[in-house]
Formats: C-alpha cells, sequence, structure tokens
C-alpha cells in the first residue's frame, strides 16, 4: 500500500521536554487509523506534526510525498477537526461552509457543499445559525466543513466527545465510509466502541508506539482495556 502519511526518525521537544525520539510511523493511502494513549502519551504532538503546524527538531514528515519542512504542499491534501470548534457561531451552516470553501480557493463550491450537507443529514438546516445547532450537528458540520476542500488525509482530535449515542454513531460511520472512499483517516480517541474490527489501531505511551495491528488482532475492546489507558485507567 502507498503511504499517504510517513513519519521517520522524528524529534520533537517543548524547549527542554523532549516528546519523541526517532519516532517513526506510516499511514496507508485510504488506511483508518486510531490512535490510542494515555494524557500526555503525544496523540496531538503527532497529529500536529501531520498538519504542519508543528515542525519536527529531527528526521522527517513526509504528507503524500512532501516533506512537511521543505515544502507546504502535502498540506493542501490535509482536513483537520480539532478538539475546540473552529466554526463561526455568528454564521449560518451555509455560511460557514462557503467562508471556508473561499479559504481553499474553491470557486463553485455549491454542488460539493449540498453533497456534504446530505451526506451528513443537515438538509433543511442550511439556513439554521451555528449557534442553534445542537453538539451532535455541529461536530457534523465541522467534518462536512474539513471535507469540502475533497483533502486525501483527514486528521480527528477526539471528535465525538461529549455526544450522544446517535450523533456519534452517524460521525462513526460517516469517517469510516469515507476511509472505504481512498481518504486516509486518522482518529484520536480514548473510546475503543467507535472502532471497527479492520481498523488499524496505534496505541502510543511516553511517546513510543507500544502496540500497532487491527483492532481485532489486538484484542478488540476487552484485549485493548486490559493494556490500553484512557480516561478512565491511567495505566498502561
Ligand atoms: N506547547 C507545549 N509546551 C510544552 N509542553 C507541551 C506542549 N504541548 C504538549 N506538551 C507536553 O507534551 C506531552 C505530549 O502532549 P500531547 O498533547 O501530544 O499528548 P496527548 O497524548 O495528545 O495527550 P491528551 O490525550 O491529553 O490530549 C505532554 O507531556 C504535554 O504536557
Amino acid at each position: 500500500m502507498t503511504d499517504a502519511v510517513t513519519l521517520d526518525g522524528v524529534d520533537l521537544s517543548y524547549g527542554s521536554r523532549a516528546v519523541l525520539s526517532k519516532f517513526s510511523l506510516k499511514l496507508g493511502v485510504g488506511s483508518f487509523s486510531a490512535l490510542l494513549g494515555p494524557n500526555g502519551a503525544g496523540k496531538s504532538t503527532v497529529f500536529n506534526l501531520i498538519a504542519g503546524l508543528l515542525l519536527p527538531d529531527n528526521g522527517d514528515v513526509r504528507v503524500m510525498g512532501n516533506s512537511t519542512k521543505t515544502s507546504r504542499a502535502g498540506l493542501r491534501h490535509v482536513g483537520m477537526v480539532f478538539q475546540q470548534s473552529a466554526l463561526d457561531l455568528e454564521l449560518s451552516v451555509v455560511q460557514n461552509l462557503r467562508y471556508f470553501a473561499g479559504l481553499h480557493g474553491m470557486k463553485k463550491p455549491g454542488a460539493e457543499i449540498e453533497r456534504l450537507l446530505s451526506q451528513f443529514g443537515l438538509e433543511g438546516r442550511e439556513n439554521s445559525s451555528v449557534r442553534d445547532l445542537n453538539g451532535g450537528h455541529r461536530r457534523r458540520l465541522e467534518i462536512a466543513r474539513a471535507l469540502l476542500p475533497s483533502p486525501e488525509i483527514l486528521l480527528l482530535d477526539e471528535p465525538t466527545t461529549g455526544l450522544d449515542p446517535a450523533s456519534k454513531q452517524a460521525i462513526v460511520d460517516a469517517v469510516h465510509a469515507m476511509s472505504a472512499q481512498g481518504v486516509t483517516v486518522l482518529w484520536i480517541t480514548h473510546l475503543l466502541d467507535e472502532l471497527w474490527p479492520d481498523d488499524d489501531v496505534i496505541v502510543m505511551q511516553s511517546g513510543n508506539v507500544v502496540s500497532h495491528g487491527s483492532f481485532a488482532d489486538l484484542g478488540g475492546a476487552t484485549g485493548l482495556s486490559r493494556h490500553y489507558a484512557g480516561h478512565e485507567r491511567p495505566q498502561l
């Protein structure tokens, strides 16, 4: 499988605090990878390196073959959904999407906006103010927004935190469907019930990958919860 993302021998420190040391990881095109690990393991640091928001001190991060150190070209391919909302509450659903499309130089985004509104169950809410949407619909809009420029890679940092089960399921299903269509997904989560048997699971601890395999091969939720620590179990 061709790699959409490679981190090769990456060192990353915040001041004197070394978080990643000789860290390597590959994400194949169209793979769905869940990045798990206790608080402070380095998950968001990996996310930010792939997003180009951080550059490695040493080593290389490549996105669609382009090193983030020398080229921004690969980053055109990356959509991001952060824990914190990036939506403008004062604008309507469609205004948020049109504004984002403009930032990405999309000339005629109408058809793509309509397709995404339908895919994420937001038809009929085009003109609603984001302020009036519930948390589940806001998250769906956030993901639709990230997908608008048709990124080949989608990074999501705990996108379902705080959502009701139906909204959570809708997002989990939609993002898995994107991956089946060839989008490479990296999904940071603490919630094992969001994972499907064939998902690639990467468990980090203290800046290292300590387990890597399919969700099924790592023993599913039962097997992983013995080893993996989320918010609930701080020991790995
Ligand atoms: N800007 C920063 N300055 C200094 N230290 C930082 C900074 N960002 C992260 N860290 C530290 O780097 C380590 C890794 O943090 P990171 O946010 O990548 O972990 P994480 O696995 O995403 O954690 P969480 O699940 O809490 O989001 C932690 O010890 C954190 O305190």
